[in-house]
């Protein structure tokens, strides 16, 4: 059997002078969840709908389980997708909408009831969708995309517009489906919509993947062997160090990160000059500072001279 997957190669997506999408390669393997993420305007929605045939890429390609999605015999069980929570006629009932795209797919009538009872929505599965809330909307996406039971599932920004319980309850989703063994990948602009749900990250800016590691190692990527600690003698701990060569950072009234220099010798360092200082020990950044690290180096390594996705060309 095919591994389920969705591979991205070398894939390019200009819109006039704009680079939406630039030379993009990655891998969304089965059995966890991929984030995919990056700020506005990055690219992620232009590479999803390319992964789902909307769009035509300039260069490379995007396959689903080893196919482009033209060639898939029935698109819908092969991999779902939640792009766009709009997508259906206001006056229609969630059940008729679900009820008419599981007749086209030929898919059986329980899967219906099935998919409205995973997302929660029985209860107005027989209302016009019109009068549906973001959230029922979204969730009503979600049914459509796992109707054919796909083992491989994208999903755009799915807790846009989520209340906290939503949000709760899309996070124990995205990790079940990926329990199952299924191919998951999630996009969002905030890193921290990602915490304790991608264990995989795709970082893209302006076009293009900065990073494709798991958490743990972006996270000691960005530690590089920093050492963090608290002192009352900020500024002096900060001349001491900073003398020795170390980068050192102020990082709150009585806190600094320090680089450059192993934990025993900034002790050794604030030791001979009587610093006092506590909690010494290596620098641990959260996601989003890791994230926040990447992108800023990621701009700064950029080309001026070439226009911005966004931006028109001179
Ligand atoms: N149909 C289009 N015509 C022209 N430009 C487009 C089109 N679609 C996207 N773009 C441009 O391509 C770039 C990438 O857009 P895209 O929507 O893929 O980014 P994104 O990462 O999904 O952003 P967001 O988080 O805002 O959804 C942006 O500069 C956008 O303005």
């Amino acid at each position: 059997m095919t591994e389920a997957t969705i591979e991205v190669r070398g894939l390019r997506k200009r819109y006039g002078p704009l680079a939406a999408v630039d030379d993009l390669s990655f891998t969304v393997r089965p059995g966890r969840v991929t984030g995919f993420v990056g700020p506005n305007g990055a690219g992620k929605s232009t590479t999803m709908r390319v992964i789902m045939g909307l769009d035509r890429p300039d260069a490379g390609q995007a396959l689903v389980s080893g196919r482009p999605y033209a060639q898939l015999p029935v698109p819908l069980c092969e991999i779902g997708a939640l792009l766009d929570p709009a997508a259906c006629h206001p006056g229609r009932s969630a059940t008729d909408h679900l009820r008419w795209l599981a007749h086209t797919a030929g898919l059986p009538e329980r899967r219906i009831a099935e998919v409205l009872t995973a997302v929660g929505l029985t209860d107005v599965a027989r209302r016009p969708t019109g009068g549906y809330s973001l959230g029922m909307r979204q969730r009503l996406g979600i049914a459509v995309a796992l109707l054919g039971d796909p083992p491989v599932l994208i999903f755009d920004e799915p807790v846009n517009g989520l209340d906290p319980q939503g949000i709760r309850w899309m996070r124990g989703l995205l990790n079940s489906l990926a329990a199952e063994g299924r191919a998951v990948l999630v996009s969002s602009h905030l890193m921290r919509e990602l915490e304790g749900v991608a264990d995989h990250l795709v970082v893209l800016s302006r076009g293009r993947a900065i990073a494709d590691t798991t958490v743990a190692e972006l996270i000691e990527s960005v530690a590089r062997g920093r050492v963090e600690l608290r002192t009352e003698r900020r500024e002096e701990a900060l001349a001491a160090l900073t003398a020795l060569g170390a980068t050192v950072a102020v990082t709150g009234d009585d806190s600094l990160t320090v680089a450059g220099l192993p934990a025993e010798r900034v002790a050794r360092a604030l030791a001979e000059r009587s610093v006092p200082h506590r909690e010494l020990g290596p620098h641990r950044p959260s996601l989003e500072e890791a994230y926040m690290e990447i992108s800023r180096e990621a701009v700064e390594f950029e080309p001026a001279d070439l226009p911005f996705p966004g931006e028109v060309a001179p």
